[in-house]
């Protein structure tokens, strides 16, 4: 009989991160491995940290568990990750980083452009003033060495 797994947000997985109740997921399926913290060999506090974010994919991977440790995992299945939310504005597996760089890039963009707008509003500010200048300087020159006046000066 195929049991059919619950699906949890990212966002549930993370209420669940104390020494009494801790889960995380990693490959996207979720693992309630509360009962594991005292005998893991790396420590409760590793998988404190990782069930506080959430998805313990790179922090497992990186460690480069065994084989042994991960034919471990499928005794603390619990469950899949509920990628459908992402759409409703939820956090998916992975890309609550992703999400965040994304509206990260948006304000950078909008910063920069808010900046480049600010810039050249200024030179602009600064470029008419100098362009009147110039024009008055070339208006006076030309006024005052005029051969008119030339011409009429009796020296
Ligand atoms: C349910 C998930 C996990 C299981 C079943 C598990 C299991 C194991 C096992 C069996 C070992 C011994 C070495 C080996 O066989 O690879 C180990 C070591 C280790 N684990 Fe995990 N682990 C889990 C999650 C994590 C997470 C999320 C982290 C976060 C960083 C982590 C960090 C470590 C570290 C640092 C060691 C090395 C300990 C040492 O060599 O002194 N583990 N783990």
């Amino acid at each position: 009989m195929a049991e059919e797994l619950k699906s949890f947000p990212l966002s549930e997985i993370t209420l669940h991160s104390s020494k009494s109740d801790c889960w995380l997921t990693i490959h996207g399926k979720v693992y309630d491995v509360t009962n594991f913290l005292e005998d893991h060999p790396g420590g409760e506090d590793v998988l404190l940290e990782s069930a506080a974010k959430g998805d313990a994919t790179n922090d497992f991977e990186d460690v480069g568990h065994s084989s042994a440790a991960t034919s471990m995992l499928s005794s603390y299945l619990i469950g899949t990750l509920d990628t459908s939310s992402s759409k409703n504005g939820g956090v998916v597996q992975q890309s609550s980083k992703g999400v965040k760089k994304g509206d990260g890039n948006v304000a950078t963009k909008t910063a920069t452009l808010e900046r480049q707008g600010s810039s050249s509003s200024s030179m602009r500010k600064f470029i008419v003033p100098l362009i009147s200048l110039v024009v008055a300087f070339v208006a006076w020159y030309y006024y005052s060495h005029s051969p008119k006046k030339a011409c009429c000066s009796h020296h």
